[in-house]
């Protein structure tokens, strides 16, 4: 076939430049809580099959040598063909690194299996019940871990999500996966990058805290109180929701509603209480609007954040993924937010933010019905290192 001519069954062009771009591995906190989110996330939860300390030991080293080869990428070694291939061949002979992360996080139901890792639980971590608007599915909510995996592609996740359940099918028994993405936005003309829509067609993170500010997210991200284990400091606590949107009915609203709910101009993202020019990074001046003429008491963001002096220990960063799973049994389509939050306090962080939104008017469009709380240990030194060492050492210690 002629290069020039392009054919029905060629493949789509145009990642060589994104498929090279990868995220450091090793640091003091794990990949992919401040790293910028790409365009493509699976959150995938199991439970673990471990007999022993050893055990559960053996399963973070052989998770962290898989998740060092999958976000670094290289060669697929070969094997003798009468095995099954090393890889499942998705990506081809060579794995591109394709900004993949794999972020691993673990359940309150982890600490509470095993006698010796009871005593070490963050001190906030805790089984996720249900809030007054939840109708939360038994078979897609906790598990004894979560990995995040995010990439450029979503084959890249999928590619990497098919590798560890593979080679750790001795320890993971998968429980429930959900696959979401962001939709890419092109560059304003000042070079800044607008936020991405959800589902329900409105910018999303405008007002999430700078995740560039190193002070700001040891404030807000990065564990290190004084009554939590040792081994936590530099972790974060993540909650993950799963959010049904109820799109049709949403569809449905007259524009003014919609905006009225969330306080925010559909179109540009900005603040109600800001001129036409108004940008979604304008901070809302809610003591000059006292009643609520302008940003509604109830809308989402004035809830979610007063912006009273006391507000700020309650923020929290936001990094949430769309997600659409074709259509349910009632004939509705099945989309929605895999709302991610990570907070150095889970009380104080998603918990009481959640507790502020509780009956807000967003309630009759949105339906939570999984996820769970879970703790996501700090980074993997080097080489040596391996996720969740900190943890083992202290039990072993104990
Ligand atoms: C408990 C925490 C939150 C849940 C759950 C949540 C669900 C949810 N949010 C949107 C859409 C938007 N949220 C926005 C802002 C916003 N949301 C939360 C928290 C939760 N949202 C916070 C803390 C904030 C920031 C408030 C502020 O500081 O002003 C916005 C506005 C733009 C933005 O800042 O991101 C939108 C839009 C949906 C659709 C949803 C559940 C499906
Ligand atoms: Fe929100």
């Amino acid at each position: 076939r002629e290069a020039a001519q392009p054919n029905v069954d060629d493949a789509p062009h145009g990642h060589a430049e994104t498929a090279a771009q990868s995220v450091p591995f090793h640091g003091p906190h794990q990949a992919g809580i401040v790293t910028p989110r790409p365009a493509n996330g699976i959150v995938a939860a199991f439970d673990v099959v471990a007999a022993s300390l050893d055990d559960v030991e053996t399963m973070l080293r052989l998770l962290t040598e898989r998740a060092a080869f999958l976000t670094q990428g290289g060669a697929v070694p070969e094997r003798d063909p009468r095995l099954p291939p090393a890889d499942s061949g998705l990506l081809g002979p060579v794995v591109a690194p394709d900004n993949q992360t794999i972020t691993l996080a673990l359940g309150d139901s982890f600490f509470e299996a095993q006698p010796a890792l009871k005593p070490l639980k963050p001190a906030r971590l805790q089984r996720m019940v249900q809030f007054p608007n939840d109708a939360l599915e038994a078979d897609i909510c906790h598990g004894d871990i979560v990995l995040q995996f995010c990439a450029n592609l979503q084959d890249s996740n999928i590619h990497a999500l098919r590798d560890i359940v593979k080679n750790l099918s001795e320890y993971l028994v998968l429980r429930w996966v959900y696959e979401g993405s962001v939709p890419p936005v092109p560059p304003a003309p000042d070079g800044s990058t607008p936020s991405a829509r959800n589902f329900l067609g409105f910018r999303d993170g405008s007002a999430n805290p700078d995740a560039n500010d190193a002070e700001m997210m040891g404030r807000v991200v990065w564990t290190a109180a004084p009554d939590e284990p040792a081994w936590a400091h530099g972790g974060s606590y993540q909650a993950v929701r799963i959010i049904r949107n109820f799109v049709e009915r949403w569809d449905r609203t007259p524009l003014r509603e919609q905006e009225r709910i969330f306080g925010r101009a559909k179109n540009s993202g900005a603040p109600l209480d800001g001129g036409p020019k108004a940008t979604e990074r304008d901070v809302p001046d809610y003591a000059a609007d006292p009643d609520g003429a302008k940003t509604a008491m109830n809308s989402h963001i004035r809830l979610a954040n007063p912006r009273t002096p006391d507000a700020d220990k309650h923020l929290i960063l936001r990094r949430p993924f769309n997600y659409a799973r074709g259509a349910m049994k009632n004939g509705h389509l099945d989309q929605g937010l895999l709302f991610i939050a990570w907070q150095a306090d889970l009380q104080q962080g998603f918990i009481a933010v959640q507790n502020l939104l509780n009956g807000e008017p967003l309630e009759e469009y949105i339906k939570p019905v999984g996820g769970g709380y879970f703790f996501a240990p700090p980074g993997v030194a080097g080489p040596e290192d391996y996720l969740g060492s900190g943890l083992i050492d202290a039990a072993r210690r104990a």
